[in-house]
Order: C-alpha cells, then sequence, then structure tokens
C-alpha cells in the first residue's frame, strides 16, 4: 500500500463537528477556524449553516433572530445564498452592508461622530501642512482637502438622513463614504452597549468568511462584543493569514485567541495536483511553516515557471506561446483555447491590452468616480454604447433586420408611443428612423472603424437614441465648462475638468473596443486580476507576472523573486498574493514572470526549491 492511498479523505471531518458543536444556541461557543487554500473552509461555513438551519430554524423564527453571514464580494454571498437555497433565517451580507445596516438611521449618533472625525482630521492635514513645503501639488491637495471638509463639517446640521449605498460611490453631501462607514459601526460597536445588544439579539451567530482581509477595526470590535456576551452569541471566523492580500486586514489574527475559543483545523487540500500542493506548501515554509496534505485521489498535475525577459516586445504573442508550451507538456489541448484557462493579471489595464480596449479603459480609468461603474459595467456613458449601440450594430451585422427593428422600437424616442401618436405623419416618423440607423451604419461602410464620438455626434444629430447626461455637454457645446466655473467651487471645478477631459480622449477611442470591454466585465473573459480570484478554482491558471507593466507599489515579484530578502513588507504580501494565485488550480499552473534579470530569478526559485531546473523555462518557449 502506498503512502498516499493510506490517506484518509475525510480526516478532517472532525473539525466540522466541532463547529457544529460551537453552534448550539443554548450553550455558544465561538471558534477560529484557519487553514490553508483548498481545504474547504468555504464548504464547512456551509455545511455549518445546514446544520444551525436544520436544528435551530424554528427556534431562530420564532425568536426573530437569523445567522449573519459575512463574506468577501457580493459574488460570494450570491454562491452561498444560493447554496443555502435563500434560507429566510440566514442573511448573508457583505462587510459594509452588513456594517451600514447596524448604524443606518442613527443620524444624531453619525452626525456627531463626524463632527469630532472631521475636526481631527483637519487639525491633522493642517499640522501636515505646516510641516510641508507649500505650493507643491500634494500642499494644493491638502488645502482643497482642508476646505471641502471644512465645508462639510458647517453644513453636518443640515443633513437630516445620512445616505450610503455599499456599491456606488457615494458623492451626495449627506453620503457617508466607504470607510467611514466601516469606522462608525466599529466605533459604535466598541463603545455603545446598546449596540452591542442589538448584534446580538439580531445575530446570535455571525460567522465571517475571509476573515483575514476584514477591516481589522470591526474585528477588534466583534471581539470586544464576544467578550461581552460571550453566554448568548457566537463568533465564527474562518480564512489563512497567508491568503491576506489587503492592508485592511488585522495583522497577527488568532494570535491570544480568547480560551473559551475552539480552534479546527484542517490539513487537506481538496482542490490542487500534488506537484501544486508541493508549490505552495514550499512558498508558506518561511511563513509559518504549515504543510498540506493530498488527498488519496489527487492527481500529480503540472507546474511549469516561464521567466521571459522584462522588455519582451510583444507581451500576448509570448504568452500563447506559453500556452501551446502547456498544451504540448500535458496533453491538454484545452490550454490553447482561451476560453478554458484562466489568466491572472495584476492589474485591470494588463487585461485592456492583451484584451484590445487599452484605450477607452485608460481614459475612464482617470476619474476616481468612474472606476467602480468602469469595472462591472454600470458607468451610464459607457452602457449607452454597450447596450444600446452595440447590440443594434451587432444585429445589422448579422443581417438581422427583426432584431434591428426591435432595437429601435424598444429604445428610440424616434419611435416612441407619444412620437408616433402626435405625428402628424406617422410614414414620415418612420421613415425618419429609418434613415437615422442608415446614417449611423454608414459609420462601418468600407470596413470603417469609428469612434465613439463619431458615434455620438451621428445620433445627437439624427436622435435616434437620447444621449446620457454624461455625453450631453460634449454634445451641446454651449453648456460648456464655462457655466460651471463661473459659479462653480475649484474641487468642482478641477472635477468637471478632469471629466471633461477623460470622457474627450474616450470619445476619440474606437467603438470597436466596447465588445472585449464587455466580456471582461461581465467576468466571461479568460483575463482576471490576482486579487480577484480569492476563493474560486480553475483547471487551468496561468498567472503573468510584471512588475513594469502593473506600476504597482503595493507588490513586487521582482523582489520575491530574490530581489529583496524574505520579510521585507513588500516581499511577503507578494507571497501571499503569489500563493493565492498559485493555490486557483485545479490541474496545471503555468507561471510567467517577466523579469530584467531571468537568471536571477531561476537561481534563486532553483535555491529556495520551489522548483525542479526542467520546471523552470527560461526565454520564449520554442524561440
Ligand atoms: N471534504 C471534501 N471532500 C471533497 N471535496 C471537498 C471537500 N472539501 C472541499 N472540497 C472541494 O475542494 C475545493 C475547495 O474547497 P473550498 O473552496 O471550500 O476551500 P477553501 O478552503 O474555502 O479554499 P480557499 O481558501 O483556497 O478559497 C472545492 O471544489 C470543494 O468542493
Amino acid at each position: 500500500m502506498t503512502a498516499a492511498s493510506m490517506i484518509n479523505n475525510d480526516m478532517d471531518s472532525s473539525a466540522d463537528e466541532e463547529i457544529a458543536g460551537c453552534l448550539d444556541l443554548s450553550s455558544p461557543k465561538s471558534f477560529f477556524l484557519f487553514a490553508g487554500a483548498g481545504s474547504g473552509k468555504t464548504r464547512s461555513l456551509v455545511k455549518a449553516l445546514d446544520h444551525v438551519r436544520r436544528t435551530f430554524g424554528e427556534t431562530l423564527r420564532f425568536r426573530g433572530q437569523r445567522v449573519g453571514v459575512i463574506t468577501y464580494t457580493n459574488a460570494a454571498c450570491d454562491e452561498i445564498n444560493r447554496r443555502l437555497e435563500f434560507d429566510s433565517t440566514v442573511e448573508v451580507s457583505t462587510i459594509h452592508s452588513f456594517a451600514w445596516s447596524l448604524i443606518s438611521g442613527l443620524n444624531h449618533d453619525i452626525r456627531e461622530w463626524l463632527r469630532t472625525n472631521l475636526a481631527a482630521e483637519i487639525e491633522e492635514l493642517k499640522a501636515l501642512e505646516a510641516k510641508g513645503r507649500s505650493g507643491t501639488k500634494a500642499s494644493a491637495e491638502r488645502i482643497s482637502k482642508i476646505a471641502s471638509k471644512g465645508k462639510r463639517l458647517a453644513n453636518l446640521n443640515t443633513v437630516r438622513r445620512f445616505v450610503y449605498s455599499p456599491t456606488g460611490d457615494n458623492r451626495g453631501r449627506d453620503a457617508l463614504n466607504h470607510s467611514e462607514v466601516i469606522k462608525i459601526s466599529a466605533t459604535f460597536l466598541q463603545t455603545k452597549p446598546i449596540m452591542q445588544s442589538i448584534l446580538v439579539g439580531r445575530y446570535p451567530i455571525l460567522l465571517i468568511d475571509e476573515s483575514q482581509d476584514t477591516n481589522k477595526l470591526l474585528i477588534d470590535a466583534l471581539f470586544t462584543v464576544q467578550s461581552i456576551h460571550r453566554e448568548s452569541f457566537a463568533l465564527g471566523l474562518l480564512g489563512d493569514m497567508m491568503q491576506r492580500i489587503y492592508s485592511d486586514g488585522k495583522e497577527g489574527l488568532g494570535q491570544n485567541l480568547p480560551d473559551d475559543w475552539a480552534t479546527p483545523g484542517k490539513r487537506l487540500n481538496h482542490r490542487c495536483p500534488k506537484r501544486v500542493i508541493g508549490l505552495i506548501n514550499k512558498v508558506r515554509q518561511t511563513v509559518d511553516g504549515q504543510e498540506q496534505i493530498p488527498r488519496s485521489d489527487s492527481a500529480e498535475g503540472w507546474v511549469r515557471l516561464f521567466v521571459l525577459p522584462g522588455d519582451t516586445a510583444d507581451k500576448p504573442a509570448a504568452e500563447r506561446a506559453v500556452a501551446q508550451y502547456m498544451a504540448e507538456l500535458t496533453g491538454d489541448n484545452d490550454w490553447t483555447s482561451s476560453a478554458a484557462c484562466k489568466s491572472l493579471i495584476l492589474e485591470h489595464r494588463m487585461a485592456a491590452r492583451r484584451m484590445g480596449f487599452l484605450e477607452m479603459f485608460v481614459a475612464l480609468h482617470q476619474v476616481e468616480s468612474f472606476r467602480t461603474g468602469l469595472l462591472d459595467g454600470s458607468l451610464p456613458l459607457v452602457r449607452f454604447f454597450s447596450e444600446q449601440i452595440l447590440p443594434l450594430v451587432r444585429a445589422q451585422q448579422l443581417d438581422d433586420r427583426f432584431a434591428v427593428a426591435r432595437i429601435v422600437r424598444e429604445s428610440s424616442p424616434l419611435l416612441s408611443g407619444d412620437k408616433l401618436r402626435y405625428a402628424e405623419d406617422q410614414t414620415m416618423q418612420l421613415r425618419h428612423a429609418r434613415e437615422a440607423i442608415s446614417s449611423l451604419l454608414s459609420l462601418w461602410h468600407t470596413d470603417a472603424s469609428p469612434t465613439f464620438g463619431e458615434i455620438l455626434g451621428n445620433i445627437a444629430a439624427s436622435g435616434l437614441f437620447a444621449v446620457p447626461e454624461a455625453l450631453r455637454p460634449t454634445v451641446d457645446r454651449d453648456v460648456s465648462l464655462s457655466a460651471v466655473e463661473e459659479d462653480g467651487e475649484l474641487d468642482e471645478v478641477n472635477r468637471q475638468t478632469e471629466k471633461a477631459k477623460a470622457i474627450e480622449e474616450f470619445l476619440a477611442a474606437p467603438f470597436s473596443q466596447i465588445e472585449p470591454y464587455v466580456t471582461y466585465v461581465s467576468g466571461k473573459a479568460h483575463f482576471d486580476t490576482h486579487q480577484g480570484v480569492k476563493g474560486l478554482e480553475f483547471p487551468r491558471v496561468m498567472v503573468i507576472m510584471d512588475d513594469t507593466e502593473a506600476r504597482g507599489f503595493l507588490f513586487s515579484y521582482d523582489k520575491l523573486f530574490g530581489g529583496k530578502e524574505a520579510g521585507d513588507t513588500s516581499v511577503e504580501s507578494t507571497r501571499r498574493l503569489f500563493y493565492v494565485t498559485c493555490s486557483r488550480a485545479e490541474n496545471s499552473l503555468a507561471l510567467v514572470a517577466y523579469s530584467i534579470q531571468p537568471d536571477r530569478v531561476r537561481q534563486f526559485v532553483l535555491k529556495e526549491g520551489w522548483f525542479e531546473s526542467e520546471e523552470v523555462i527560461v526565454g520564449i518557449p520554442g524561440h
């Protein structure tokens, strides 16, 4: 009998039993389940919830209580809700919507908190300004912030009801921003006994997934609540310190846990093949030495590191060569089908370049208030092109005249019910619409590639679709920025100018970029970010590591691969990100590192024992 076949694949089930034992409404016990990637923590969470609903569903319903679950993303919320069949005794939310649900409506207390906090922030900025050099960009920003915070402080009494949207930009004068909502809820939970009782009364059990990245102030506050209400409240933390990739999380979480906490553990990795587990164990070794064991039925799997020159001219082509190499090595042809692989990039811009929507992306990404909408596809000025123009152009290209007619009937003001009803000559009106369509589509004649701006100009002239608010100043030049400038404030004027410039650049980009952009933001692209795949898994994973292209400062693969000693903050945060990305692979893993010192990278990974020498390929394969 081999060592592998002696492994009991159920060896960790005692952790689930221990957790079930903790979740007893009459004698609740808090627990801390921290275990490596793919060990089934999310699965344990769902099992724990199943146990509670089966055992205590009736009692919870009778008492009007729920089990609270906090997950990291909206997608994770949806997934857990789906698995629990949307059971009403379980309330799954993201940290922001959870925090807001605690404090929403406490307008007086929020106002007083803001009064103190804004005054402190202004003092801090003034102190910095007194120390810093004047006349610099940083100084101008500080002065502008002092002014806007001062104005907000002065207006506080006029706000009757504070508002907040966990997924929005929260720009209005009565809106709280994301970090305020977290800080306020944490402070109230720390300091107000009534808030603590409300929380415990609502949720006798509160479970937090990925808690290594949960805001440290909130984690501290929840520990306080647990210590005061330990007889009636169980806090369950699930996570993995090795997967802490946001700076919000609490360092050293889990150290010095109170004695009454249970600490179930898990040793198996159910997701990755043996070779990947070997790699992630090594990467983790210097951090906490935790080693995972593969399942008895796990495959051997494949890992290759490709070290490519940092100045590779055509990176997408090099990555296709890597995929081809992987297909031949593994005998798995799906490596050559981009739809079947996941390529992980550090920054959205890297996907934009590879997929061909760089110009429109870069233009709009400059404006902070556009970013959320740009990344989830909800930005109105982009939706105008993605949801109205794109379907129309596609239908026309497929020669689907019915679809063209339907789209225009549904959304064109030219054919709105009122327009047709009151038109003196309906046939004329229909002709007008037909002409507008053919004028728009003529922009593509002779294989031209119109820009967003050319399309906008055409639509504005024909009236085929209503032009969204944000694009109107660009169309009606008379409603120009000078109008804002006269009576606007400096801050607002700057913001408007920045937006106008971004929109102008966006309009100069080719409309053909909208299609790959839509694919990317709908999550259907084979690209995703290193951070965005936390919690997910894929059969074939390619991790693209390129510090220069990512231009980030938090992570540096060059430092991880021998540029700096272990222990350096950016080495350690990059090591954790590297652990997260490698551990997503179910079958095979290709790591692509662009470096100006390929030999140093190779020597480093061999010395560390992360790879065998035949697993490291320097240069573009096949070249
Ligand atoms: N006991 C088990 N038996 C069989 N498969 C399991 C078991 N536990 C987990 N799995 C499978 O292993 C994979 C990883 O599980 P899960 O996502 O719950 O792990 P995790 O610890 O939350 O991972 P990570 O921290 O990497 O996000 C999933 O495909 C899951 O279905």
